[in-house]
């Protein structure tokens, strides 16, 4: 890349302010001595051409390859849609919001599972808002790759992104412009010294290590279902549902949501086949009676599942135990799993095991959850693996988005899955079961609506159940390739 293209550009930035010095609150509560706001070069026509230019020229000159390119709302979009526009480059974009009609997709353009999508974007300095979008596209079934940015704050981005395999090409460093405009007499060396040292001091990138780094993953050579169900360690409700997945070449879980007992043992019947887990939301049943429990029972032995009650325990020890034991439903005496939140602390999984281990039953934690602004994520998500860690004889795997366990004991398991990704009216968020297992790591893909509201339920359960395997089958193969 010409350096003094590069520099003319720079001071460009800085004359119109795209770049600013001072003293600056950044989101994240940080003072600034730095600020960057690109949203400004909208204004100016001829800059967006060149930035746009330089940016397609920057993934040519690192020969990425890419069959679509995405910006990252809202500044990059620009960018992206003069990139596709001079280069014929066909464009996605990304939503934030999930429209409340029409297809509610979170994705607008064509897109072809499989494929490769270059992200642009403006400024990176953490690399989250890269990440936020390429989980997007993933979820598509797309896959992420690189991403070009403009401006590399080189607080890190680039480290978080590789963990997670995405190589970042920056057109501008921070180290550059700093040089440049002191070279030019824009700003003087104490103000570049005074940015320098705030960007070594605040470098956003801690490497993930233990609980699920993307980079072990990738390196790991993976089993299969059946050779996990053989681990020494591994649970043995856990090596039963495994081994249950590789006979029945299913790793669809059903959640049966419905409000009538007689719909959902039908269900239970002819779903059963296609099958690894019946999900059971058991109190939203209008007519439940122990019976349904025992006859749910027995077509789980006819068909050789396991049924999960999505109770979603979130209480004191003491409590939870009375409500898995006890009351109306008698959860334990009939669900092979449940699951819980790690909220309470570790006192609610002593107070199900109390219950549960004698019977030998086993529960999930709640790591992650799809719908819409969670707060399930981060340092929550780190917790409850350590907990599911600390409580290994009773909990056995994780409600969760993507994998966040490399130990191949765990069984993880992902809610929100549909053929389309996009959302519901109440903020629930689908992946595709492409997205799910293949791109995200996942176990097992659980869909409620997306086979309950087809004519044809049984032929819904098989499409997702044939999507659901394939992917499995090709990301082992390609992982022991
Ligand atoms: O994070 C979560 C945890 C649980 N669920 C449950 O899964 C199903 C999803 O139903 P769809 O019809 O496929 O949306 C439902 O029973 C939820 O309670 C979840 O969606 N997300």
């Amino acid at each position: 890349m010409d350096n003094s293209v590069l520099d003319t550009l720079i001071l460009d930035l800085y004359d119109i302010q795209a770049v600013k010095f001072g003293t600056f609150t950044l989101k994240s509560g940080l003072s600034s001595p730095i600020y960057f706001d690109l949203r400004v070069i909208v204004s100016q026509p001829s800059l967006m051409n060149q930035v746009s230019r330089l940016l397609c020229q920057r993934a040519e000159d690192a020969g990425v390859k890419f069959d679509c390119v995405c910006g990252v709302p809202y500044t990059a979009l620009p960018l992206a849609t003069i990139m596709c526009s001079e280069k014929g480059f066909p464009m996605l974009i990304r939503r934030k919001e999930v429209k409340e009609y029409g297809t509610k997709r979170l994705i607008e353009g064509t897109v072809r599972p499989g494929e490769t999508c270059l992200i642009v974007e403006d400024v990176v300095t953490s690399g989250g808002s890269v990440l936020e979008t390429a989980q997007v596209l993933q979820r598509e079934g797309l896959r992420i790759t690189d991403a070009v940015v403009l401006m590399d704050r080189e607080q890190g981005g680039g480290a978080r992104l590789a963990e997670d395999g995405i190589t970042l090409h920056p057109v501008i460093s921070i180290s550059k412009l700093l040089d440049v405009l002191v070279k030019a007499g824009r700003i003087d060396t104490d103000t570049a010294q005074r940015v320098h040292g705030f960007i070594r001091e605040n470098n956003t990138f801690r490497p993930t290590t233990e609980n699920g780094s993307s980079a072990a993953k990738r390196v790991c050579k993976e089993l299969s279902y059946t050779a996990r169900a053989e681990l020494p360690h591994v649970h043995p409700l856990a090596a039963r549902l495994l081994r249950i997945m590789e006979e029945k070449t299913t790793n669809l879980c059903v959640s049966a949501d419905v409000t009538n007992s007689e719909e959902l043992l039908h269900l239970a019947n002819c779903l059963g086949p296609k099958i690894c887990i019946l999900k059971t939301h058991v109190d939203i049943l209008q007519d439940f009676t122990p019976s349904v429990a025992s006859k749910l029972r027995e077509l789980a032995d006819k068909h050789r599942f396991l049924i999960f009650e999505d109770r979603k325990f979130a209480d004191i020890g003491n409590t939870v135990k009375h409500q898995y034991e006890g009351g109306l439903y008698q959860i334990s005496s009939w669900a092979h799993l449940i699951n819980a939140h790690a909220v309470p602390g570790p006192g609610v999984v002593k107070g199900l095991g109390a219950v549960g281990k004698p019977l030998g039953r086993g529960c999930l934690l709640i790591a992650e959850m799809s719908s819409q602004g969670s707060l399930a994520t981060g340092s929550y998500t780190q917790a409850v693996w350590k907990m599911a860690e600390d409580h290994s004889d009773f909990v056995f795997g994780f409600i969760c988005g993507s994998k966040i366990s490399d130990k191949p004991e765990f069984v993880h398991m992902t809610p929100g899955v549909q053929m389309q990704s996009g959302g519901d009216d109440l903020g629930q968020q689908y992946s595709s079961p492409y997205s799910v297992i293949y791109c995200k790591g996942s176990d097992v893909i659980i869909v409620g609506r997306g086979i309950l509201s087809s004519s044809d339920r049984v032929a819904a359960a098989e499409e997702y159940r044939c999507a659901g395997w394939e992917a499995y089958m090709k990301r082992l193969s390609e992982s022991n390739q």
